[in-house]
């Protein structure tokens, strides 16, 4: 970590003493390991420490229009960098993706507010490496890669944005001329929201209803230039801008689009997929869904985005309240850290719990994904709706849980939290950015819950189930009897699989009741709240079973005082989660007012623990001052003097008097009204 050099608080250095474990080796744990650790730092530093950036100015500061002029110029610094470090590691493919992984939160520094290319490097990028066909990566990753084109993903529109397949942008194929020409037929048809699209980027792909030979064959992914590559000039048929100020984002340039009769070459359909032969005949994919694949990859991806930012505002909410005294505890005792406040711990402690059980997740997530990609590489289809239904319920579950922590923490810095120079503001906006893209959250939920629905049903009939859902088995096995509660890990988990199954039946019920007078689809409809209800619920079972797998494993090969914090960190997720779900929990557990009780005490009891360990794992979390960017939540724990000197940087405060009391204060206060 690069720390600061200046004195450390007192009351910090008091708590870095008592830490009785090894941070390092925690760290090196959330990384992957010390070698990646090494390499993160060096990433980090080969970036931040480039004067070029210029990061000295407070961008918050700027007007609309210079913030994304200013969050431009340094991506461009970050990419030529980056590409000369690249031929430096030794220009792999590999060595490329390790320096994208760190860049994610050198970036954030970089640019608090978003970045202007993001989609070319990811979306873009990732579509065309996993929905082209070989010629077309042939002609167009080297392009990409050098950047000679930037892109985009163009699939939302004004209309729609959830059901796509009713995105009403065409694509209609002439064969004698093997072109498709792209159409914008209404205003809803524009696109709106693809990052980076307003004045960034010159390519997109774009999704579109393909048309041919008199049929439409539904949406396929297309590339199209949209702006003239030596003077950036929208090409003919190209209406295109920024979407203009939004709740954060405000440099990612999300942008609207509309075609007029664009003419795009035969070659620039997609074609791995689905593909169309030049006279226009339709050949339909293996599953029509391959298109989505885009999305499923970002998806998975957003649960370590989810378990970083709840990680950087944990790392700020404790730092701050292990400094900051007030309100005395004993009337006749000095003011105490506001940490020793027991609803303060309650406060943070879960949520750095959070952010563990999810980089687990996210670990997890990553090599099923990675191993139902390899299957389906070898035409294997048939996990593809696991993954779906995984990845919408977990993103939906840990996007939502990340906003709530981040807001929480805002509050426990009480007046501080809500400057922006705590460095909150930034991270709760990214994070409720992340509850509305790629797939609203509900809907998300409720993607999962069909999975949910058909298990049930699958469960019901004696068939299989996947290994995540197989305790709908027990539920069912237990006849209508109440799962019995006990108070281990296990025990929590079993008890939340049962709330889980039980809400499900719920729904299930809901659904086969409704059906008698109304079609399946009302009926579903009807039964929505059980639905994301159950797919809510059963994406806690998720977190905490693989928690609970890999903590285990973890805690083999660490040493024994980590394990400890590893035991105590996933108890505090376990215990927090069955209080907070109690209702559902009591619905269908045999769980007495005692058990209750207990959990709550236990609550007490690790927290006490916890308490000298807090400090180690946050600042095991390792975020160096310029990533954390916070006057609250820097290493040294100088809040007082953060504070003053963030403010004495105000641009109100380079003069004395503003013009404005000449101007208007005080010919109003002369005037007598
Ligand atoms: C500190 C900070 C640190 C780091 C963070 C930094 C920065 C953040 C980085 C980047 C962020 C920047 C930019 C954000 C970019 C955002 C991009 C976007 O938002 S792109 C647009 C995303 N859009 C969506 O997600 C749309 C959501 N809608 C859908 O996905 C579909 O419409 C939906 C799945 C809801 C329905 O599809 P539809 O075709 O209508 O299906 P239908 O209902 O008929 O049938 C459902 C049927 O299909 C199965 N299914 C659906 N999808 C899949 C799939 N992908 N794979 C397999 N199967 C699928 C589904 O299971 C169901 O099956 P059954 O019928 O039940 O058998
Ligand atoms: C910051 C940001 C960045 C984005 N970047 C991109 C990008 O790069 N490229 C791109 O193509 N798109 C992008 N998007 C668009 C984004 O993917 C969509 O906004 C998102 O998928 C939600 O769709 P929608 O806006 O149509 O919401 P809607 O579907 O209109 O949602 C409105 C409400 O209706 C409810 N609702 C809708 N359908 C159902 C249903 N079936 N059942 C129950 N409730 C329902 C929702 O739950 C929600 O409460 C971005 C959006 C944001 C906010």
């Amino acid at each position: 970590m690069s720390k600061n050099l200046s004195i450390v608080n007192k009351d910090l250095k008091e708590e870095r003493d008592k830490i009785n474990f090894n941070v390092e080796e925690f760290t090196n744990w959330f990384y992957g390991g010390a070698e990646k650790v090494k390499e993160k730092k060096y990433i980090e530093n080969y970036f931040l420490s480039d004067k070029d950036l210029n990061l000295e100015l407070d961008t918050s500061y700027l007007s609309y229009k210079d913030k994304y002029e200013e969050a431009v110029r340094r991506s461009i610094v970050v990419y030529k960098k980056l590409y000369k470090l690249h031929n430096e590691m030794g220009g792999t493919h590999e060595d490329f993706v390790k320096i994208m992984e760190n860049l994610r939160f050198t970036m954030g520094a970089i640019n608090p507010e978003g970045n202007p290319f993001v989609l070319h490097f990811s979306m873009f990028a990732l579509t065309i490496m996993n929905m082209t066909n070989d010629e077309q990566k042939a002609e167009w990753l080297p392009r990409i890669f050098n950047c000679n084109i930037l892109g985009t993903y163009a699939q939302t529109e004004l209309g729609h944005g959830t059901y796509i397949q009713r995105l009403e942008t065409t694509a209609t194929y002439d064969p004698k001329t093997k072109e498709f020409t792209l159409n914008s037929p209404t205003l809803t048809s524009y696109k709106w929201w693809p990052g980076n699209l307003g004045h960034t980027v010159d390519h997109a792909i774009v999704m579109a209803q393909l048309y041919s030979q008199g049929k439409c064959h539904g949406i396929q992914p297309f590339i199209v230039q949209l702006r003239d590559s030596e003077t950036h000039k929208p090409l003919p048929g190209i209406d295109i801008g920024d979407i203009g100020n939004k709740v954060g984002f405000q440099t990612v340039n999300n942008g609207f689009l509309g075609f007029k009769n664009v003419k795009v070459p035969y070659k620039n359909m997609l074609m791995k997929n689905s593909k169309l032969l030049e006279d226009g005949t339709f050949i339909k994919p293996k599953n029509a869904k391959l298109n989505y694949g885009t999305m499923v990859i970002i998806r998975v991806h957003m649960i370590i985005d989810a378990a970083c930012r709840i990680a950087k505002a944990t790392t700020i909410a404790l730092r701050y309240s292990l400094v900051r005294r007030q309100s005395p505890i004993n009337p006749n005792e000095i003011e105490p850290k506001i940490i020793e406040h027991i609803t303060q711990q309650n406060k943070i402690f879960p949520g750095i719990a959070k952010a563990v059980v999810f980089k687990c997740m996210a670990d997890y997530l990553t090599k099923l994904h990675l191993s139902i990609t390899q299957e389906g590489n070898t035409g294997n289809l048939a996990r593809m709706p696991e993954l779906h239904a995984l990845s919408c319920c977990l993103k939906a579950v840990c996007t939502n849980e990340d906003a709530k922590t981040v807001e929480v923490c805002r509050l426990s810095c009480g007046g501080h939290g809500f400057l922006r120079s705590a460095g909150l503001d930034d991270v709760y906006r990214n994070s409720t950015a992340a509850q509305t893209y790629e797939g609203e959250n509900t809907v998300m939920l409720l993607q999962a819950a069909r999975f949910l629905i058909k298990s049930f049903n699958e469960a019901r009939n004696g068939g299989s189930l996947t290994e995540g859902v197989k305790y709908l088995f027990d539920f069912i096995g237990r006849n209508g009897k109440r799962e019995i509660f006990d108070n281990s890990i296990n025990g929590i988990l079993r008890a939340i699989q049962a709330a889980a199954a039980g809400r499900t039946y719920i729904a299930w019920k809901h659904i086969e009741d409704d059906k008698r007078h109304n079609s399946i689809e009302v009926a579903t409809n009807l039964a929505g709240v059980h639905l994301t209800k159950a797919a809510e619920l059963h994406g806690y079972v998720c977190l905490l079973q693989v928690g609970i797998e890999e903590i285990e494993k973890i805690i083999r090969n660490v040493s024994p005082a980590l394990g400890l914090v590893f035991k105590n960190i996933l108890e505090l997720f376990a215990v927090d989660l069955i209080l907070n779900k109690i209702g559902d929990v009591i619905q269908h557990v045999d769980i007495s007012n005692e058990d209750i009780e207990k959990l709550e005490k236990q609550m007490e009891t690790l927290f006490k623990f916890f308490r000298t360990s807090a400090i180690g794992v946050v600042d095991g979390f390792d975020f160096s001052d310029p990533i954390i960017d916070s006057t609250l939540g820097s290493y040294d724990g100088n809040v007082y003097e953060n504070l003053i000197n963030a403010a004495r940087k105000s641009p109100l405060n380079q003069e004395d008097v503003n013009r404005t009391f000449h101007l208007y204060i005080k010919p109003f206060m002369k005037s007598n009204l």
